[in-house]
């Protein structure tokens, strides 16, 4: 028997220029990204399972029913049991960081309760800012008090907006950690607005891909980014993303050791992270070539078992190659020319060197 999606939303809604027309199926952990261009609908996908835009259809969370056009049931956002955390965080002026949150706490049942007020206050790092009114707080610390206020409601789920695209770099450095925390401690999915890829490779687990509001495709974030079907695998944009344990560092020479289910990578650190540190590589397609014996005497560090998937042109003279290794997905953008050469095919043993990787952090 298959298992219900958490989230299961059929939504239509037109406007002169745009129709949005979806049908979203939603695990019930971890961050899914909605994802996609400028315009695409992801805000209006977003509002419209809040019930903030009245579209057409069906929402169904957790098995309740927040919306059923064809049975005429309709729930308004305050019935449906979300945090909404919005671009700009939307504190009430006059109120205190804490009472800021009491409210969010106060207009959830008792018996609904999962987060305590404490329980969110630490998850965000906000104790010492209780008394602070919204004014005095940066915006990287009003965006966790928001935060912290969606999650005291105890939602079913949390719907963040592009919640860092406000936050200078350092900003939103500051913020991620909490986002991460989030997701070890709490379950509550999270669905997630952006169009920054960095910033979905490094959070989220599933992704939903949407273009002129319709859903390209939908599943684990790791199979879009290195689906040949899909745009976000060709051009220059085109990478792979990596999950890897940090198994020991060289302090003599800056390395550290990381080991993921294809083998072990090697990466310069300059702040080494703690062993068992989990963290996640983007490899760009255009930092892999392929050789089809193990280089030997090579300055590439990294060189890696792996098999052909398959293989696609990509522009002119260009061949964006997918590779396995171990259950890792690995995207190499290479020549025409080479990949005659080579006489790749799906299914061919090689080995991958890998010439640049970035932290995701
Ligand atoms: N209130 C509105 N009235 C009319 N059209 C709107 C309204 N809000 C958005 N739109 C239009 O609907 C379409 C989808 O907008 P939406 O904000 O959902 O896209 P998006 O993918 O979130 O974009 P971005 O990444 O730029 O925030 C766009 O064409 C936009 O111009």
């Amino acid at each position: 028997m298959n298992t219900p999606h958490f989230i299961s939303a059929q939504l239509k809604l037109s406007r002169s220029d745009f129709s949005l027309d979806v049908d979203l199926q939603l695990p019930g952990h971890g961050v899914t990204a909605l994802f996609g261009p400028s315009g695409c609908g992801k805000t209006t996908c977003l509002r419209s399972l809040a019930g903030l835009e009245r579209a057409q259809g069906r929402v169904a969370v957790n098995g309740h029913i927040w919306q059923d056009d064809a049975r005429k049931q309709w729930r308004p956002t305050h019935q449906r049991a979300l945090g909404y955390v919005f671009q700009e965080a939307s504190l009430f002026p006059h109120l205190s960081v804490q009472k800021n949150i009491d409210y969010g706490l106060k207009r959830t049942p008792v018996e609904r309760r999962k987060v305590s007020r404490d329980r969110a206050v630490e998850l965000l790092g906000i104790a010492h800012l209780m008394d602070r009114m919204p004014a005095t707080l940066s915006g990287g610390e009003r965006q966790r008090v928001a935060i912290a206020r969606a999650l005291a409601t105890s939602p079913e789920v949390l719907l963040m907006d592009e919640p860092l695209a406000a936050l200078d770099a350092q900003r939103k450095a500051e913020v991620l950690p909490y986002l991460d925390q989030l997701q070890r401690h709490l379950q509550i999915p999270v669905i997630y607005v952006s169009h920054s890829l960095d910033e979905v490779a490094r959070l989220a687990q599933h992704m939903v891909l949407l273009n002129a509001g319709r859903v390209v495709a939908q599943g684990a974030v790791t199979d879009l980014l290195s689906s040949l079907d899909l745009p976000l695998a060709h051009g220059d944009i085109a990478s792979s993303v990596v999950h890897a344990t940090v198994q020991s560092h060289d302090a003599t020479d800056h390395l550290s050791t990381l080991a993921f289910d294809g083998g072990q990578l090697q990466l310069v650190m300059a702040h080494p992270r703690a062993v068992g540190t989990q963290v996640q590589l983007r490899v760009q397609a255009r930092d892999v070539s392929l050789s089809l014996g193990r280089p030997e005497s090579s300055s590439i560090l990294n060189i890696l078992p792996a098999q052909v998937l398959n293989l696609r042109e990509d522009g002119p003279g260009q061949v964006m190659v997918s590779l396995q290794s171990g259950n890792t997905r690995l995207l190499a953008r290479i020549t025409q020319h080479s990949a005659r050469a080579l006489q790749l095919q799906a299914g061919l043993p090689l080995f991958a060197q890998i010439k640049g990787m970035a932290l995701l952090d």
